[in-house]
């Protein structure tokens, strides 16, 4: 589409087809892997399966302080035969009438198939008592329960956070393979704009959208690199798209994405190189200007300038071909699970993301005004409506997804 023909509805894409359309087309790669050290895998992408290579436990711990016994025994009386230490070998097996001392974790010794905890048992010193005759398993781990070979604990793909750090640090993977942070650059568009530290004149506006697009960015785990702002003149704006592309791996503009006279984006990507413009115009509420493109492999976004439309569409649409980019499997995407408290409206055959506000009765939805950055910010999050149903009446079943990093 040229600047100056106007969107035709009909050539409208469904947001998920353009973007299922645009990764079958582009195939957006992470740049590449590197090892870090596991107190810098925080965040990271795990980029290779972590894969149990033994038996975790090693051996038979035990679960609770107490005597480690031989359930055949039954209710007999056990003579204490010794003590079982921390990090070591039991000092040898459990014979016929015996029990050991054991702390939890201990290793179980040979000959024990349960424990007994401190609290069942009378201790004389020497020997132990029990009223109740131990069952084989009682109060001990097995060999293996937790990992065993071959088992595939983390997946590549995989954020790594706290339970992924427990889990490298148990199999040893001290030097963690994970993905290359794409390096993304940040570009505004705009003659009206200004710095957010400068004061606006008359029809200038500070530029909102690059901090929203890099917190977004940000929380998807890319690296963000600002760019200067282009003003709104094609050879500024494919000089800028350039500049991006040498130095990073994709390129996110906002504005001028529209069909106005001074909407540039479209025509200074076409001219960068193939594939170019892949889907230019979304069936979607807000963001329908939306431009996904790219010069070989490596992804140009075109939001639009509005700033909830812009944060909107990198969110709700863009996001798989950014996590392309990060190797993430699965988004890392806050849901609420609640009920309309008011009815959310959309539009037949369109998909709407209403912002809205989460309360104790359920989620309502806010006006929708693109051009406002107050309002995703007043917002728990936002509902999808559509396009298969236009509405959703109050008291449905909702979900709430939040915004990057909240
Ligand atoms: N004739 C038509 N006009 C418009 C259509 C349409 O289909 N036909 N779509 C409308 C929709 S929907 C949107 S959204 C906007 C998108 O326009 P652009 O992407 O071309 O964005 P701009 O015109 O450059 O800016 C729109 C608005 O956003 C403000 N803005 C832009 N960049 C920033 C920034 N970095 N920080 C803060 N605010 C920013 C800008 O000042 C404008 O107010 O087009 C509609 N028009
Ligand atoms: O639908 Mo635009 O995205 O006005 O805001």
């Amino acid at each position: 589409m040229r600047p100056g023909e106007g969107f035709d509805v009909e050539r409208l894409r469904e947001p998920a087809e353009a973007v299922a359309a645009y990764l079958a087309a582009v195939r957006p790669m992470p740049p590449g892997i590197e090892r870090v050290a596991l107190a810098d895998a925080f965040g990271r992408v795990l980029a290779q399966d972590a894969v149990a290579e033994a038996f975790y436990p090693a051996d038979a711990r035990s679960t609770m302080d107490g005597f480690a016994v031989r359930s055949t025994d039954g209710t007999a009386l056990r003579r204490i035969a010794g003590t079982i230490r921390m990090g070591a070998a039991p000092p040898g097996p459990v014979h016929v009438g015996e029990a050991m001392r054991i702390p939890t974790g201990g290793v179980l010794p040979p000959g024990a198939d349960a424990v007994v905890p401190l609290e069942n048992v009378r201790d004389d010193g020497e020997s132990i008592a029990v009223d109740a005759a131990p069952a084989a398993g009682d109060s001990f781990t097995p060999r293996g329960d937790d990992m065993r070979p071959g088992d595939r604990i983390v997946g590549a793909g995989c954020r790594i956070a706290a339970p992924e750090l427990s889990v490298l640090a148990t199999l040893g993977i001290v030097d963690v393979p994970v993905f290359v942070r794409p390096r993304i650059a940040v570009v505004s568009t705009g003659d009206e704009l200004v710095d957010a530290a400068e004061h606006p004149g008359t029809g200038q506006v500070r530029d909102s959208n690059r901090w929203a697009i890099a917190g977004s960015l940000l929380a998807m785990g890319c690296t963000v690199v600002h760019l200067p702002r282009a003003v709104d003149e094609e050879d500024a704006i494919a000089a800028r798209i350039a500049d991006g592309l040498a130095g990073a791996d994709a390129v996110v503009l906002t504005g001028g994405s529209s069909v106005g006279a001074r909407d540039h984006v479209p025509a200074a990507i076409a001219r960068l190189g193939a594939p170019g413009i892949v889907v230019h115009g979304l069936k979607v509420k807000p963001g329908k200007p939306t431009v996904l493109a790219a010069i070989g492999a490596r992804p140009v976004l075109g939001l639009p300038g509005n700033p909830t439309s812009a944060l909107m569409i990198l969110e709700a649409v863009a996001a798989p071909i950014v996590r392309a980019l990060t190797g993430e499997r699965h988004a890392a995407v806050r849901r609420i699970a609640t009920v309309a408290a008011a009815p959310f409206g959309g539009r037949p055959g369109w998909t709407w993301y209403v912002p809205a506000a989460v309360g104790a009765d359920g989620a309502r939805p806010l006006v929708l005004r693109s051009s406002h950055t107050s309002l995703l910010a007043r917002a728990g999050g936002y509902v999808v409506v559509g396009p298969e149903s236009s509405r959703i009446e109050s008291g449905a079943a909702v979900t709430v997804l939040g915004f990057g990093g909240r």
